[in-house]
């Protein structure tokens, strides 16, 4: 089905544009029809599901407000270190609790104890994902992780562990493989509209070198695993996982690191993934084929446009305005579909993709020489 008989923008929690009936009909030619009903659900459509915030920082806000606008989802509690920083995260967010207080914990322990919550969402600093991960699921609550996953791939393989034990949900927050954008760049990709894939290159730089959590080794700073996580996860969802890792790259004084070029090798591709923390780039990927290339506009984690041009000269490149509103309220609504479901994981983010792009941030800091603080045995 396409989006051309939805005037644009009725769709306010989905799309913003309807997908190019030249694009899906080139899925279709392809031998892959594409319903986009089927492969981006509504987010208003998804099981209501109450969540728990832990860590009332930068990304928390976004998530307390985009999940309830967008979503069905709601939050109904914040826990914090600090029992008036939870208060006024609380007071913040009321408004869009749809008539539901948000209430304030003043430990991470309450909040995963509070019994209105139904899932938890980790959004502290890297370090401490594995901790708060294991909190929750300890008290029996399914959890959705920010990404980077945890410090390390030791880490997310005790974390990974212990859900599977418990039988209980877990996914990485890597909220830009649910949006449409995103969805379509992949389906594009499998269905061979672009000829075989040769090669991808994605970067993300942007100056954060005065922001404190990047910079402490101790709270696993440094650019790759706040930043070049997007650029690997996006090359994992078109390529799998590599068969080489080469990385080169700089460290602050501290030892983490400011920036890194990483290529990523595979039988019958290559790709670059470059991420950096003091300087600025365009923030764009391209996913070259053997007949065409699909460019991801800034910023490509959530694409503003794509854009397909084929080695066809006379076939005209086709755009698409990807934009959405908000954006973190579609991997939410995945975790509500999944919880509905009885799953313990995600199909479009399973564990053993998290794991094995830990694997590849694992060596990549081995090349570089970044040891985190509690790595060294
Ligand atoms: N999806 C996305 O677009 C984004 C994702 N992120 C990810 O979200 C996570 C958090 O990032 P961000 O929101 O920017 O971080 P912030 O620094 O804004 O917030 C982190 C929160 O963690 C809590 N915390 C617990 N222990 C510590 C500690 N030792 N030091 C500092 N804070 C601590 C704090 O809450 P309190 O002390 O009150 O309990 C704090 O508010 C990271 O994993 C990051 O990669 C970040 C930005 C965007
Ligand atoms: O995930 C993220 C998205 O971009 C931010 C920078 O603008 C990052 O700091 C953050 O961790």
């Amino acid at each position: 089905m396409t989006r051309d008989d939805a005037p644009a923008g009725t769709r306010t929690t989905g799309l913003l544009a309807p997908v190019p009936d030249s694009l899906l009909a080139a899925m279709t030619q392809a031998g892959a029809p594409f319903d986009l009903d089927e492969a981006v659900p509504e987010p208003q459509d998804a099981p209501p599901l109450a969540w728990g915030v832990l860590g009332p920082g930068g990304i928390a806000a976004a998530f307390a407000t985009q999940v309830p606008a967008y979503s069905s989802g709601r939050v109904v509690a914040v826990g914090s270190r600090d029992l008036s920083r939870a208060r006024s995260f609380a007071r913040a967010h009321a408004a869009a609790g749809k008539g539901q207080e948000v209430r304030a914990h003043g430990s991470y322990e309450e909040l995963v104890a509070d019994p209105q919550v139904e899932a938890v969402y980790v959004a502290t600093p890297h370090a401490l994902h594995a901790e708060h991960a294991l909190l929750a699921l300890e008290a029996g609550k399914p959890v959705l992780v920010e990404k980077a996953f945890t410090r390390d791939a030791d880490q997310a393989r005790r974390v990974l562990d212990v859900a599977s034990r418990r039988g209980l949900f877990i996914m990485e927050a890597m909220w830009s493989r649910f949006l449409p954008g995103h969805v379509l760049t992949r389906a594009l990709a499998a269905a061979g509209v672009l000829g075989q894939v040769r090669h991808v290159r994605a970067d993300f730089h942007e100056p954060l070198a005065h922001v404190e959590r990047l910079v402490r080794p101790e709270l696993a700073g440094g650019a790759l695993l706040d930043l070049g996580v997007y650029p690997v996860s996006l090359v994992h969802g078109l390529l799998g996982a590599p068969q080489r890792v080469t990385a080169s790259g700089r460290l602050s004084d501290r030892g983490v690191d400011l920036d890194e070029v990483v290529t990523l090798s595979y039988p019958q591709a290559t790709a670059v993934a470059t991420s950096g923390m003091d300087g600025v780039s365009s923030k764009t990927a391209e996913i070259m084929g053997a007949t065409a290339c699909l460019r991801l506009d800034s910023v490509f984690f959530a694409p503003s446009a794509l854009e397909v041009t084929w080695s066809d000269r006379s076939r005209p490149a086709v755009t698409w305005d990807a934009r959405v509103p908000g954006g973190l309220q579609f991997e939410a609504a995945e975790v509500a579909r999944c919880l509905a479901a009885g799953r313990t994981q995600s199909q479009v983010m399973p564990w053993a993709t998290t794991l094995e792009v830990m694997e590849v941030l694992d060596e990549v800091r081995r090349q570089l020489g970044v040891v985190y603080p509690g790595q060294e045995g």
